[in-house]
């Protein structure tokens, strides 16, 4: 059966591919969440098979962790590996900093627990999330289940004193029933459409009582491979400061690829 991917579906790939290459012999690697970072796992799970690479995983969701197990990807708890090597994962938004937002799979409380473990993080995506300044995508916020209204009101009111153009925030749904994390808890999505200083949020959202983590990832991502529907992928380095674009020849999906999505 031949898989025709979409063009975005393509992009994805394409830095997914790109991004495996990072990954060596021997490394514990962070093992992200979302339709971009699925790619990156049916990709280290082709290298495991195909060129007998021994990695650790870490996922980032129960999701993750059933995909690399599928895939013949040796997985371990955060705790067995204690420091990860790099960890590759997708985003909803990155700016010219690295800066991201992420979440928007549910995720977010392990990714950055995950990508803070590691010496590096690599985040894959394609074009669309680049952003000047971050927030027109809703900045998931983790919340626990206990008076999360409460602590959804006590997050709208603070935001009036911070440098954001929306100020309300929408309980995550699955249906008729609150989206559940990993963990148990709720998310709240806030539509603040700009982020005018996306450090002084994210701290002011994680002292708030009832908020166990934002979707802000500062500081944290160190290479940003953005991929093309043509096979092309840029890589972007913020600690070398150099900007860094390689070709890589497009690999249909057919066979490994089939039947398999996020
Ligand atoms: O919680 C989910 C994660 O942060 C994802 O990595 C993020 O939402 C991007 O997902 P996707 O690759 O599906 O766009």
């Amino acid at each position: 059966m031949t898989t025709e991917l979409s063009p975005i579906d393509k992009a994805k790939f394409v830095a997914a591919k790109k991004a495996v290459e990072f990954v060596e012999d021997g490394m514990r690697v962070g093992l992200g969440t979302g339709s971009t970072a699925a790619w990156m796992v049916r990709c280290l799970g082709e290298r495991v098979r195909e060129e007998g690479l021994k990695i650790r995983g870490v996922p980032t969701s129960t999701r993750t962790a059933s995909l690399a197990k599928e895939m013949g990807v040796e997985v371990v708890s955060l705790d067995a590996a204690k420091w990860l090597d790099v960890t590759i994962d997708g985003a909803d938004e990155f700016d010219a900093e690295l800066n991201l937002i992420k979440g928007g799979g549910g995720a977010l409380l392990q990714e950055k627990i995950v990508a803070t473990a590691s010496d590096q993080m690599i985040v894959i995506t394609d074009a669309s999330k680049e952003v000047d300044t971050l927030g027109a995508f809703p900045l998931p916020v983790e919340v626990i289940p206990f008076g999360w209204q409460t602590t959804q009101a006590l997050i709208e009111e603070t935001l009036v004193s911070l440098d954001v153009l929306g100020r309300s925030a929408s309980l995550r749904m699955n249906g008729e029933s609150p989206y559940v994390t990993d963990e148990g808890n709720h998310i709240l999505d806030l539509h603040l459409k700009r982020i005018g200083d996306a450090r002084q949020t994210a701290m002011i959202l994680n002292q708030m009582p009832g908020v166990v983590e934002n979707g802000l990832f500062i500081d944290i991502c160190d290479t940003v491979v953005i991929g093309y529907g043509d096979g092309k992928a840029q890589v972007r380095d913020i600690n070398a400061g150099t900007i860094e674009e390689n070709m890589l020849d497009f690999v249909e999906g057919e066979n490994l690829f089939a039947d398999l999505s996020d």
